[in-house]
């Protein structure tokens, strides 16, 4: 036997592996939208939840049966939902969720994620490729062809996407805001700018943690007026003022708004081009009162926690290209610390992972 024969039987075995595996891939990018829709049909049906609750295998009809729909349907669904590893069994002994219908049904972090996808970035990623030839988010029109931006229409969102936009977005910030108060905890301000401030979530979080402190919120007027509405600032209106701002409008300042010891954004220059946050932050500095500080936080691709995470921040990029604006993105490290110089400023102390996916900068101006 030629002994070169022997050396290329393990090559050809690992290369034939290394084939199928990348046929599978390919297989489930190709039909991934099937399959996506295939588990949000089987959820929004409870039959995720029906599942997940059974202590047996339940059978298609029964899934049917209580679902209202037909024996077809059902079928159908868990046949795709097996292949895809996201349930087990079979049409005879009936079927069960495996792990990943788990997490996809009871992980709050994979729902938010689940629920953001299918009910505000779906239809509007068909028009990725317009998105990114134009640098306009293209797939705003599945909701309304007249908008330019998503953020003045957050309060018009039809429910469900509307539901699902604000429990994405408080999902990451809620853990994070808490861990960042315990950072700020010697930092308490005289008063604070919450710039992007929204309904005023953080704003609520550091009002209570330092009683002493006043807050303004900078946001655009739709999001002011949600913010006014929100019951949970009752008994805290009254230390916040409103300052309502497009930052896209020609000449926006923080003119009229007063002086911060600390200005805060969270979340926020990841929804602008670099230029626009250079120009945001060069504002804000002028706002800063004698020793004030800004702190940025944000979600940073390349420093999570694992793969996963790095995964669904650049997955998830695509929806500020597709949906919201057309031109920003979820940073990487480098490209926000070149911001931060571009706009003369310095940085002070960094906080690698507060909350899922976060890292806040202490920024003060260069002198
Ligand atoms: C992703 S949300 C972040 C909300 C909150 N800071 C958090 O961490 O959860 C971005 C915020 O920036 C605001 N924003 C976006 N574009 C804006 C603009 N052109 N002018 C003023 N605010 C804007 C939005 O209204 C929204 O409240």
């Amino acid at each position: 036997m030629n002994p070169k024969d022997n050396k290329a039987r393990p090559d050809r075995a690992r290369h034939k592996a290394a084939l199928l595996k990348a046929y599978d891939d390919a297989a489930r990018i190709a039909f991934s939208p099937f399959i996506f829709q295939a588990a949000v049909a089987a959820k929004k049906l409870g039959m995720m939840a029906r599942l997940g609750a059974a202590a047996e295998p339940v059978r298609y009809e029964v899934l049917a049966e209580e679902a209202g729909v037909s024996p077809y349907g059902a079928r159908l669904l868990m046949q795709i939902l097996s292949a895809a590893g996201v349930v087990e069994g079979s049409d005879e002994a009936g079927y069960l969720l495996t792990k990943t219908g788990e997490c996809l049904t009871y992980d709050a972090m994979t729902a938010a994620n689940f629920d953001f996808t299918a009910d505000v970035n779906y239809k509007g990623l068909a028009e990725t490729t317009e998105a990114i030839r134009t640098g306009k988010p293209a797939g705003l029109k599945a909701f309304d062809p007249a908008w330019e931006t998503i953020y003045p229409h957050l309060k018009d969102l039809p429910a469900e996407a509307q539901k699902s936009w604000f429990a994405f977005d408080h999902f990451y910030s809620d853990g994070a805001f808490r861990e960042a108060l315990r950072v700020l905890a010697a930092r308490a301000p005289a008063r604070f700018f919450d710039i992007g401030g929204n309904t005023g979530r953080f704003t609520k979080m550091a009002l209570e943690a330092w009683p002493e402190t006043e807050a303004t919120i900078v946001d655009l007027p739709e999001q002011i007026g949600l913010m006014r509405a929100n019951p949970d600032l009752e008994g805290l209106q009254h230390r916040i003022r409103a300052f309502p701002i497009d930052w896209l409008s020609e000449g926006a300042s923080l003119d009229g708004a007063g002086e911060a010891d600390l200005i805060w954004m969270s979340q926020f220059l990841d929804c602008f081009s670099r230029a626009e946050a250079v120009g945001i932050l060069n504002e804000a500095k002028k706002a800063l009162a004698e020793n004030g500080v800004i702190v940025v936080m944000e979600p940073l691709c390349d420093r999570q926690r694992n793969d996963t995470a790095a995964l669904s921040l650049a997955a998830s990029s695509l929806y500020f290209t597709v949906l919201a604006n057309g031109n920003s993105r979820f940073f990487f490290e480098a490209d926000l610390l070149e911001i931060f110089e571009a706009a003369g400023l310095e940085v002070i102390e960094s906080h690698p992972n507060l909350g899922v996916c976060h890292t806040l900068f202490v920024l003060r101006p260069k002198v």
